[in-house]
């Protein structure tokens, strides 16, 4: 198994990122935890740009050990001083110099023939190497260059002493097929490339970054350079995690070992979304949210059955939580019934049954069922019993309005099958519910206890009311749930009524809630 380099630019390219601004002390704990996930080497900033820059790669030079560290700069005498003012107490001193190769480049931007652009490099290269024992020399716009004038350029910043020659798709314009024929077409035809690392540095404006990346490899790049979460200037560069963990997952066709510790991404993916303040888009590959959560029917029944079916990657494999069969509309009984087992309740076939079809309604309306919906769900299919007849509430309506008094309608099955419809008065929509119901339920109730809480998270969560009442005399707690919470509280009042019930006519005792 032959090993690459992993180039890591999250602090230099990946600050790129508009709206992106680490400050120094920000940019240490995020090299620290490069250090820790194994990236060979750390692009800690450009030190020429700004005072802050500078001091951040010189602090980060002085505190990583393991890693190497460098430093941007163009090919200026004055900007590779002061990467060396920076970087001269680091371990092992590295430069990354750049200059534009491709026509549109030197013609427009740089005003160079390219001629010019060769003695620039050549100069840069060869100053720099009075300083560094490890220059990287970068062709800018490499893929939209002419791979004859690559070529020349290469054979001459090698002969002037760079150590790593990089080949970028700065503006993410190759395809995997050209930009990987690129680095066969060097290899072929620079002698002494084999001498040298051979870099890749691929930009994601068409989505092909990490198959361009992969592409590269698969045609003799030593090194790869990339971003964490695939931050960086406009679509991003390469995600690292995808590379290193495709290097890992096929394995079989790569062959090839990146020193990564993997179990350390989702770490360092959390660390560097929260400090950059850049979020992770829930499908995104490997880190996002979604990355693996199962949450149709088919596939978590096939999860359930052999994870190997639907899961490639484990979420273990990069550190993170366990796989996740998230509950919503398209989930099936068989993750409907692993979920209650694993809940904890244990409920005949015919039970689960009804609470699924109650779940499948549910599901209908929120967005994602959770562990706090099924509970009630669930533990509702656990009091309710059948043989005995209960109250059952067919609709509830409250007319509210600060210039009003409130006023309830309600309709509700009588045990013996009879419809009621009642309409009362209260302070407030709740009392004029209680006060509605009171007419309709037989019985003496006194209202104990009431209160409301908001299940799950969001704008669609759930309301839950639980009512603790005294009903002829003894004690029962009703709790139910609806997207509404005045509905949860008419039928958590009927079902404290129907607990005394049920209760009574089955001489049994039900556990409180
Ligand atoms: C592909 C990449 O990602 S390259 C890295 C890009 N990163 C950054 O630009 C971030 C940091 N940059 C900065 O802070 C500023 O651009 C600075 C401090 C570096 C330079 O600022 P300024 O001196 O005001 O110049 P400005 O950015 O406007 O223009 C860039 C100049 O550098 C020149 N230049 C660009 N690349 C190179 C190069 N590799 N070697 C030499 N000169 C270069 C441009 O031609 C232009 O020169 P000109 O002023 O003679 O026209
Ligand atoms: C400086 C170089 C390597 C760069 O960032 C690019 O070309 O995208």
């Amino acid at each position: 198994m032959s090993q690459i380099d992993i180039f890591d630019t999250t602090l230099r390219d990946g600050e790129q990122s508009a709206g992106i601004n680490l400050n120094t002390a920000e940019k240490i704990e995020i090299a620290r935890q490069l250090e820790r996930l194994g990236v060979t080497i750390i692009e800690s900033g450009f030190p020429a740009s700004s005072p802050g820059d500078f001091d951040a790669v010189q602090r980060i030079a002085g505190t990583v050990k393991n890693s190497i560290v460098t430093g941007l700069a163009r090919s200026i005498q004055s900007d590779i001083d002061r990467t060396w003012e920076a970087l001269k107490g680091a371990e092992q001193p590295h430069i990354h110099i750049f200059l534009a190769t491709s026509p549109i480049h030197m013609e427009t931007k740089l005003f160079k023939t390219p001629e010019q652009v060769v003695e620039l490099a050549v100069e840069s290269v060869k100053y720099a190497r009075k300083f560094f024992p490890l220059v990287q020399w970068s062709a800018e716009d490499a893929s939209r260059s002419d791979p004859e004038f690559l070529a020349h350029i290469i054979r001459k910043v090698i002969e002037a002493g760079a150590t790593t020659i990089n080949l970028p798709d700065t503006v993410g314009y190759a395809t995997p097929h050209e930009y990987g024929a690129m680095f066969k077409y060097m290899t072929d035809n620079v002698a002494g490339i084999e001498k040298v690392k051979l870099s890749a540095h691929c930009h994601n404006d068409l989505g092909m970054a990490t198959a361009n990346t992969l592409a590269a490899i698969e045609n003799g790049a030593t090194q790869i350079e990339g971003t964490i979460n695939g931050i960086g200037e406009r679509a991003g560069n390469v995600a690292l995690e995808e590379i290193a963990v495709a290097l890992h997952i096929r394995k079989q066709i790569f062959n090839i070992e990146t020193g990564i510790k993997l179990n350390e991404i989702k770490r360092t993916s959390q660390l560097v979304s929260q400090l950059t303040g850049s979020l992770i888009q829930p499908n995104k590959a490997v880190v996002g949210k979604n990355a693996f959560a199962h949450e149709s029917g088919i596939h978590q029944d096939g999860m359930l059955k052999n994870p190997l079916t639907y899961e490639i990657i484990t979420p273990e494999l990069i550190g993170d939580a366990a796989t996740e069969l998230v509950l919503g509309k398209h989930s099936g009984r068989h993750a409907f019934k692993d979920r209650a087992v694993k809940m904890g309740f244990d409920l005949t076939e015919e039970k689960l049954n009804k609470a699924f079809v109650e779940f499948k309604k549910l599901a209908d309306s929120k967005k994602e069922i959770v562990e706090a919906d099924l509970y009630v769900l669930l533990t509702d299919q656990q009091i309710h019993d059948n043989e005995t007849p209960v109250y059952k509430l067919e609709s509830v309506q409250v007319q509210y309005g600060t210039a009003n008094i409130p006023t309830a309608t309600a309709s509700a099955y009588h045990p013996n099958g009879e419809l009621i419809n009642e309409a009362a008065t209260g302070a407030g929509s709740v009392e004029a519910i209680f006060n509605t119901l009171e007419r309709i339920v037989e019985g003496e109730v006194h209202i104990l206890d009431y209160r409301v809480t908001s299940i799950g998270k969001g704008r669609d969560a759930l309301g839950e009311a639980v009512i603790n009442m005294s009903y002829n005399g003894e004690t029962v707690t009703g709790r139910d749930v609806a997207q509404d919470v005045l509905e949860a509280t008419a039928k958590a009042y009927l079902n404290a009524v129907n607990r005394q019930i049920v209760q009574v006519g089955k001489k049994v005792r039900i556990p409180a809630i």
